[in-house]
């Protein structure tokens, strides 16, 4: 009889991980806005919260105080209410999520590492996201139990690799190459290095200052021999589409996102972390 948890990932075509080894770099926005940028092109596309203790894909994704619900297949991911017209989008976004599962979005889990690898497993073996081309997995910042038991159960998925997200400055360098030798010690494949908030984009005028220091996550990536994803400003807009409070929010996520000045920038970086997966399908082939 055939593996559920394998089955279930066998329907997955490639998983991205994005890992950061600090918390507040932007993990859980960039993890968002690869979905979108990934379900703009057309591509079905999942994301999950492996962050149980701090799951803030809800409130960005503004599916706050939804809840999962059951079927033969199993645990049916929220998807995102979306008119897709400002897009090339056609398939919806799928989200799964612990705050789904907690009966007020007050409740805070305090679990041990056993619970919390068996909650992962099951979010693996019984969401029935259907078939996908991308799932985004965000996951807590550094590396913990979750990371272990992640990197463990994904072992029989067809495509793994990880994003890396870090801003320029070098005290987030620093936890960034615990990633890179997490990922290396643990066979993790790395898609690339994304740096967040490298400058600041004014609301008068969008011109791009630098702020602090710029172009550290580019050379961190070069010096590993790791491709560099692309540079991602700071954009109070951004914050507010994620907030989903922007004076000009069309109240749609992916359309606010289409229009956003960051779009071209995630186009890029989700261009070549496509450009990536075919490299990878041809040498699997
Ligand atoms: N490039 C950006 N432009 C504007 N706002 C951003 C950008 N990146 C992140 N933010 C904002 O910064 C805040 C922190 O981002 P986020 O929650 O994604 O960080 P995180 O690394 O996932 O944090 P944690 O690990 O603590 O969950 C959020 O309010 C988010 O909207
Ligand atoms: S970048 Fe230009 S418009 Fe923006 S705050 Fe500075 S001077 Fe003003």
């Amino acid at each position: 009889m055939s593996d559920p948890l394998e089955t279930r990932l066998k329907s997955i075509k490639h998983i991205l991980v994005v890992l950061s080894g600090k918390g507040g770099v932007g993990k859980s926005s960039v993890s968002v806005s690869l979905a979108l940028g990934l379900q703009a092109q057309g591509l079905r596309v999942g994301i999950m919260d492996v962050d149980l203790c701090g799951p803030s894909l809800p409130r960005m994704l503004r599916l706050e105080g939804q809840s999962i619900h059951q079927s033969a297949q199993g645990w049916s991911p929220v998807q995102t209410k979306e008119t897709v017209s400002a897009s090339s989008a056609t398939h919806p976004l799928g989200c799964m999520s612990i705050a789904f599962l907690l009966g007020s979005k007050k409740d805070s889990v305090v679990w041990r590492g056993p619970k919390k690898n068996a909650m992962i497993k099951q979010f693996f073996q019984d969401v029935a996201w259907g078939p996908l081309d991308y799932l985004v997995i965000d996951t807590p910042p550094g590396t913990s139990d979750e990371h272990l038991s992640l990197v463990e159960y994904l072992r029989l998925a067809p495509d793994v690799q990880s994003v890396i997200v870090t801003t320029p400055q070098a005290v987030a360098l620093s936890d960034v190459r615990k990633e890179v030798d997490f990922c290396r010690k643990t066979n993790l494949a790395i898609a690339g290095v994304v740096e967040n908030m490298s400058g600041y984009v004014c609301p008068h005028c969008t011109h791009c200052s630098n702020v602090f220091s710029t172009g550290g996550g580019e050379s961190l990536a070069t010096e590993y021999g790791l491709p560099f994803l692309g540079r991602v400003p700071l954009d109070p807009s951004y914050t507010a589409t994620l907030d989903g409070k922007g004076s000009e929010s069309t109240g749609s996520l992916l359309q606010d996102f289409v229009a956003s000045p960051l779009k071209p920038v995630f186009e890029g970086i989700v261009g070549k972390i496509v450009e990536g997966s075919k490299t990878s399908e041809g040498d699997a082939e």
